[in-house]
């Protein structure tokens, strides 16, 4: 009987949030590290399920780059990254829409409504929301680097996203683009991100990746810091704090807060619910970023 109050008493401490949240949107970042372990990526993706049970309107946006590393591999390709970022030129590109926008995408769209949720996976071959220009990373010396078909997002097709979300489904985005002249490009799934949760106004952006979050000491996760303010984040990786694959992450968020999104959160989608915790309760998991008052 006491467990089954206990049970009553979580479904009560939801409540308010639940309310909270209703109709909000909030844009999941599903890492490529989460979607590697098949159990993780259930039950995230049953988190997601309740939360558009419950009202409320999640937007998946994912990448996938130990997939693509693996597929270029049995193509007998080798993956060059230049700051984070894939070289990606004819084959790569073939290759990361196959990965990317067709079998990750198709995945997670189904395995959503094998767990009885609704999603609609927007690729090429449905219908693409995300627009872009090429983009180049400056080099030590001022040049410009090439990246071949990389790019970033310029345009989202806001519409779509918003239909899908007010009918009840979940939308599931990849991180690949159109250009002007149709030509398509690889984005790194972080910054597509950011670009989707600015352009709608989203209530939270929550980056899902294999550490429990921000760490003081990258090696121990009990040095979590559990609220970073714009200021601090940007400190951290000034001195160091913060480096690897963390930069990219924490730049996406300051950038996030710059475009008016109110909170950014980075959880660990290893640690069962990290999701629903990050929501629907008072404690939250992970690190939370907003701006300094
Ligand atoms: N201060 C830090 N706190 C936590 N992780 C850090 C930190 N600095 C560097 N990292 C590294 O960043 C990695 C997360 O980035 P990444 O692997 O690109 O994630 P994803 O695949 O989810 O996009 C961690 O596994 C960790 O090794
Ligand atoms: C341009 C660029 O680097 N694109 C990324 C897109 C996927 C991605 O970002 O996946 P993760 O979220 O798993 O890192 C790539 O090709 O790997």
């Amino acid at each position: 009987m006491e467990e089954a109050i206990q049970k009553a008493d979580v479904l009560i401490e939801a409540l308010g949030w639940i309310r909270r949240f209703r109709d909000k949107i909030t844009v999941i970042k599903l890492g490529g590290s989460i979607m590697e372990q098949e159990n993780s990526l259930r039950h995230v993706l049953l988190d997601i399920v309740f939360m558009e049970t419950v009202g409320m309107r999640p937007v998946v946006v994912h990448g996938g780059g130990a997939a693509i590393d693996r597929a270029m591999d049995a193509a007998g390709l080798v993956p060059k990254k230049i700051k984070g970022r894939r070289y990606t030129d004819d084959d790569t590109l073939r290759i990361v829409e196959e990965v990317l926008a067709g079998e990750i995408n198709e995945g997670i769209a189904r395995q959503i409504e094998e767990l009885g949720g609704r999603a609609m996976n927007l690729n090429f071959k449905t219908t693409n929301v995300l627009f872009g220009e090429r983009m180049t990373l400056p080099g030590e010396n001022g040049e410009q680097i090439d990246l071949g078909h990389v790019g970033k997002v310029t345009r989202v097709d806001r519409n779509v996203i918003e239909n899908l979300c007010y009918a009840g489904q979940v939308p599931i985005i990849p991180s690949m683009a159109l250009d002007a002249s149709g030509g398509k490009l690889n984005v790194n799934a972080d910054t597509a991100a950011t670009a989707v949760a600015q352009a709608l106004g989203a209530e939270k952006l929550i980056y899902m990746s294999d550490v429990n979050g921000v760490r003081r000491d990258k090696t121990d996760p009990t040095s979590i810091i559990h609220s970073l303010t714009d200021v601090e984040a940007r400190e951290l990786i000034r001195t160091g704090v913060v480096d690897a694959g963390m930069i990219p992450k924490v730049e996406a968020c300051l950038e996030t807060l710059d475009r008016g999104v109110r909170k950014v959160h980075i959880i660990d989608g290893r640690l069962r619910h990290s999701l629903l915790l990050e929501i629907y309760t008072t404690s939250g998991v992970g690190t939370e970023m907003m701006k300094a008052q």
